[in-house]
């Protein structure tokens, strides 16, 4: 297709969630929360049709070279779509937040103020290769009144193109316009780069994904950018750590889905706890499959420990590798966070209430763990349903973005004939 064309057919998608998030933005709370029981519904409905669409996407993925965690990311089964089918149900349970009163007061002319909840309007959003977030991202915004423009990944498109048909499906069956929710019928990056500049019918656009994808959109959009952000995630395991809980925390933040941008990539650990439990956290870790690249310290520990290099303490490995690094102190830890975060989720295992509290005031990220796994930063874990999106900046959202992060608020003067 011609550039023209790809740009005329984003905008005419753009234009009808447009059109119609202005009716959703009015929908009652029973009429949302009904839509989103039949979404929830429909996609375990079709589950044989969206595994088999899947299927596809797998097969293309794999002839096409993707990564193993590329795959994971792709791959759909009946726990997933229950998942996606829970989030969609979990969100409709959630208060409404449209029209909420933020906050209310009076002004000493009698002016009454306050401010209410509103939504964004139309979500543009580019996001990786997992379908279920075309489930989630739809059923925020329909909660919060917001139209979506999603585009997906090429080489999740069958996915999210039946994902879509059971939201269609859903919402055909209810008084909302089905319009509001949009997948881009096109999976060229031009396409993708046509949404930068739909500021007649994007409000907000939220690039998910790797560093370069967002580094592009943050450049080169003219609608203003919600960004998430890659997750090169640390656990400092301080001398205080109970070693059971630690080796366990650890394994669980490392293994349990190693290609999430929530997994740990970096095993910080205090010398004094390496050397009275090191070894058996290196042992549990390589029983799991996983590729220790440590420093020399670690590397006596056990014979299977490869040596680490300066650029592991920047990677975000999404595999079955993880780093670690012996340090002196809590403070040699925050120094190194410090110079390697990505300011999506740091975790500090310790019984000490001192270093704890040295590592939430020292660390500027997202999400701060004391005694838990990284693998929470996840908007159904936090109680939002779903998230739109990891956020690791500060404006105008942060962590998980559940409903909240999606809405914005305007305020309502009610007066009785003040004049300034
Ligand atoms: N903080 C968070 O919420 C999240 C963080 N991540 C991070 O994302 C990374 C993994 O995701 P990965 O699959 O590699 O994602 P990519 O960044 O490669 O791709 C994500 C999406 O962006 C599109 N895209 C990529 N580059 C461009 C561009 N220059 N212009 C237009 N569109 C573009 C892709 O299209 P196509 O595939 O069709 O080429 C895809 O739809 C990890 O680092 C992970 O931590 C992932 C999800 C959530
Ligand atoms: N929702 C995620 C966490 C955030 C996320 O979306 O991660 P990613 O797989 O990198 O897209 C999870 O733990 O499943």
């Amino acid at each position: 297709m011609e550039q023209t064309q790809i740009s005329t057919q984003m905008r005419v998608q753009g234009e009808a969630a447009k059109k119609a998030a202005k009716r959703v933005a009015t929908a009652s709370t029973e009429e949302k929360n009904k839509a989103l029981s039949l979404i929830a519904d429909e996609l375990e409905t079709r589950e044989t049709f969206i595994l088999e669409a899947n299927a596809k996407d797998l097969e293309a993925g794999r002839k096409n070279g993707l990564s193993s965690a590329l795959l994971d990311r792709l791959t759909l089964d009946s726990g997933r779509i229950a998942g996606m089918a829970d989030g969609c149900r979990q969100i409709a349970s959630l208060e409404d937040p449209i029209g909420e009163t933020i906050e209310s007061w009076t002004r000493p002319n009698g002016l009454k103020l306050e401010s209410v909840r509103v939504p964004l309007g139309v979500i543009g959003m580019i996001y990786e290769a997992r379908p279920n977030v075309t489930a989630d991202a739809a059923a925020l915004a329909l909660k919060t009144g917001n139209g979506v423009l999603l585009r997906g990944s090429s080489s999740a498109f069958r996915s999210n193109q039946a994902v879509m048909d059971a939201i269609w499906e859903a919402l055909a069956k209810t008084s909302l316009p089905k319009e509001a929710v949009q997948l881009a019928s096109d999976t060229s990056r031009e396409a993708a780069a046509t949404m930068f500049q739909m500021n007649d019918y994007l409000d907000v656009l939220i690039p998910r994904g790797g560093a370069n994808l967002i580094k592009t959109v943050v450049d080169q959009s003219t609608v203003p950018v919600l960004e998430t952000g890659v997750g090169n995630c640390h656990i400092f395991i301080d001398d205080s750590a109970v070693a059971d809980k630690a080796v366990q925390i650890a394994i669980n933040a490392k293994t349990q889905r190693p290609s999430v941008c929530n997994a740990a990539e970096t095993l910080l650990v205090h010398e004094a706890w390496l050397e009275a439990h090191g070894e058996a956290l290196v042992h549990a870790l390589l029983a799991h499959g996983v590729t220790i690249r440590g420093d020399a310290s670690v590397q006596k520990l056990h014979g299977d420990v490869e040596p680490a290099a300066d650029e592991d303490w920047n990677t975000e490995y999404l595999d079955m590798i993880v780093s670690m690094k012996t340090v002196k102190s809590t403070e040699e830890a925050i120094e190194h966070i410090n110079m390697f975060t990505t300011y999506h989720s740091e975790a500090i295992l310790t019984e000490s209430e001192e270093n704890k509290r040295m590592f939430f005031q020292q660390i500027d990220a997202a999400a701060l763990y004391h005694n838990a796994s990284t693998r929470f930063t996840d908007g159904f874990e936090f109680g939002f349903g779903a998230e739109i999106g990891v956020s690791t900046q500060k404006l105008h959202a942060r962590g998980p973005m559940g409903l909240k992060a999606i809405t914005s608020y305007k305020y309502l003067i009610h007066g009785d004939g003040q004049i300034k």
